[in-house]
C-alpha cells in the first residue's frame, strides 16, 4: 500500500479544464482533492499566475517511481512540452511525498528525490495540501502548518474547485 501527495499546477492553455482532467485520469487512485488555488508564479521566471491543487492518492501496487511515471503520464496527456525551467507549462505534476506501508520515503536521487526538494519553501504546495491534511508533516522539514507560518501566503486564494 502505497500513498502519496500530488502537486498540480498550470499556467498556460485551459488550466482548469487541464487540471480536471489529470485529476480524473487518476481515477479510482484518488483518496482528496484540495481547493483549486490563484496563485503568484514562484521562481524567476515573470509569467502568468498559475491554478494550483493538491491531490492525494493511493494505490496497492505502486511504488514511488511508479507516482513518477503516472505524473509523466499526466504531464503528457495534457501536452506539455518540457521547456524552461520553473517556466510556464499546460500541467506541471510533483510528487511532493510517498509513503509505503506507512514509511516516509526518502530518495536522494536526481531522477526522483523525496520529499521533494523544494515543497518546504513552496506556499502553492503547502496551501492546498495543509487545507486536506492540516496536520501533515514534511519528512526532514517538520509540520506543514509551521513552514506556513514562515511564508507569504497572503497572494493565494480558493477559487472553486476541480469539477
Ligand atoms: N519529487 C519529484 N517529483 C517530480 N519530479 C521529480 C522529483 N524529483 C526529481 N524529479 C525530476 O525532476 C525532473 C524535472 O521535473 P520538472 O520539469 O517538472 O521540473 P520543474 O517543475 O521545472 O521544477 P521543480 O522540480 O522545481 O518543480 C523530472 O523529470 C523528474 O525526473
Ligand atoms: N505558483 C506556482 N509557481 C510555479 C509553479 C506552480 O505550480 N505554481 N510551477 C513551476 C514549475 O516549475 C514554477 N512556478
Amino acid at each position: 500500500m502505497s500513498r502519496a501527495v500530488l502537486s498540480m499546477g498550470s499556467n498556460q492553455g485551459d488550466p482548469r479544464r487541464l487540471l480536471s482532467g489529470a485529476v480524473h485520469a487518476l481515477g479510482r487512485q484518488v483518496r482528496t482533492v484540495s481547493s483549486l488555488y490563484r496563485t503568484p508564479p514562484w521562481g524567476p521566471v515573470p509569467q502568468d499566475d498559475y491554478l494550483n491543487v493538491v491531490v492525494l492518492v493511493e494505490d496497492d501496487h505502486l511504488d514511488a517511481h511508479g507516482w513518477l511515471r503516472r505524473a509523466h503520464e499526466l504531464e503528457q496527456l495534457a501536452g506539455r512540452e518540457r521547456a524552461v525551467r520553473w517556466g510556464p507549462r499546460t500541467l506541471d505534476v510533483d510528487v511532493v511525498a510517498v509513503q509505503d506501508h506507512g514509511h516516509e520515503v526518502v530518495l536522494d536521487d536526481p531522477e526522483l528525490t523525496l520529499p521533494h526538494p523544494r515543497a518546504a519553501e513552496r506556499a502553492f504546495v503547502l496551501v492546498p495540501w495543509a487545507e486536506i491534511d492540516p496536520t501533515a508533516e514534511l519528512p526532514g522539514h517538520g509540520a506543514i502548518a509551521d513552514l506556513l507560518d514562515g511564508l507569504d501566503t497572503s497572494a493565494i486564494d480558493r477559487v472553486g474547485h476541480v469539477h
